[in-house]
């Protein structure tokens, strides 16, 4: 297993966000996270990413316990706001890609010929080696996510999560960007996890599909999650959410409301 979740809660203060979620995810398997706003993805994400500690609960990744997982070259991240250079910005794609593997553009000097190979090498994988001495700032949303995305490669992780990376990228840069994951996935096996609002755009290419909204509502593959895709969307965005919750004491009052079927 890449991950393993178990009772996993968070709470921000007072504020519950999590609550027992359990989730296994196998090596190999490109996993498509939604929920809507605010449901936790990221929290859960930074949970995983050790950046945040949980409340109650255990992770692991690749069968350690996150407490003694020391090995972050296999983990790699790529966030939402990655994509927000201006174009004065003054790093080269061959410079942020370098990033990857020194934390610091300062450090390019230092570079062997193995390292600038293995640079070239990820800059080529996303499809962006026309553009390897080009301004980060001079390219599009689209573009500076595969530079992203490369940076993230450049230490060969075997996780790689991806957290809204589409985010102002257009439709047909998001249909290529979709391709290149896959192909990650398919050709090297890596595990994905890619936090999206919009799993319709993504289905064909991921495998398993997790639906989030404080508790996991749903987590199988594709094809379960096509076969109860109007349930799991009514359940995530409409008025069955309250009917699940309502269980829960501060969401009591909720239960009557919303129940003439039209999901909102
Ligand atoms: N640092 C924080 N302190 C307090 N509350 C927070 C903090 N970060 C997030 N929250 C709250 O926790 C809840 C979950 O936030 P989170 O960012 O995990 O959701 P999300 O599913 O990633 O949302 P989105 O899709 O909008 O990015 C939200 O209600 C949010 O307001």
């Amino acid at each position: 297993m890449a991950i393993e979740v178990e009772g996993l809660s968070f709470t921000y203060g007072q504020r519950n966000v999590l609550e027992d979620i359990h989730l296994h995810i196998p090596e190999g398997s490109f996993l498509g996270l939604m929920g809507p706003n605010g449901s936790g993805k990221s929290t859960l994400i930074k949970c995983i990413l050790g950046l945040l500690s949980p409340t109650t609960g255990t992770i692991k990744l690749f069968g350690k316990p996150i407490q003694r997982f020391n090995d972050w070259s296999q983990v790699g991240f790529v966030s939402q706001k990655a994509n927000s250079f201006n174009s004065g910005f003054p790093a080269t794609v061959f410079e942020v890609v370098s990033m990857g593997l020194y934390g610091k553009v300062g450090l390019l000097r230092f570079l062997t010929k193995k390292h600038k190979q293995k640079v070239l090498e990820s800059i080529q994988q996303v499809g962006m080696q026309d553009y390897v001495h080009q301004n980060i700032g001079e390219l599009s949303g689209g573009q500076q996510q595969r530079v992203f995305i490369a940076r993230a490669l450049v230490s060969e992780p075997k996780l790689l999560i991806l957290d809204e990376p589409t985010v102002g990228v257009d439709a047909k840069s998001v249909q290529n960007f979709y391709t290149m994951l896959q192909r990650l996935n398919v050709e090297r096996g890596m595990t994905l996890i890619l936090v999206t609002h919009d799993i319709g755009a993504m289905t064909e290419y991921i495998t398993d599909v997790a639906c989030l909204n404080k508790c996991l509502h749903f987590h199988g593959n594709k094809l379960e999650f096509e076969s109860q895709h109007d349930s799991m969307m009514t359940s995530l965005y409409g008025h069955d959410v309250r009917v699940i919750t309502h269980n829960h004491d501060h969401h009591d009052h909720d239960h009557d409301h919303d129940h003439d079927g039209s999901g909102h």
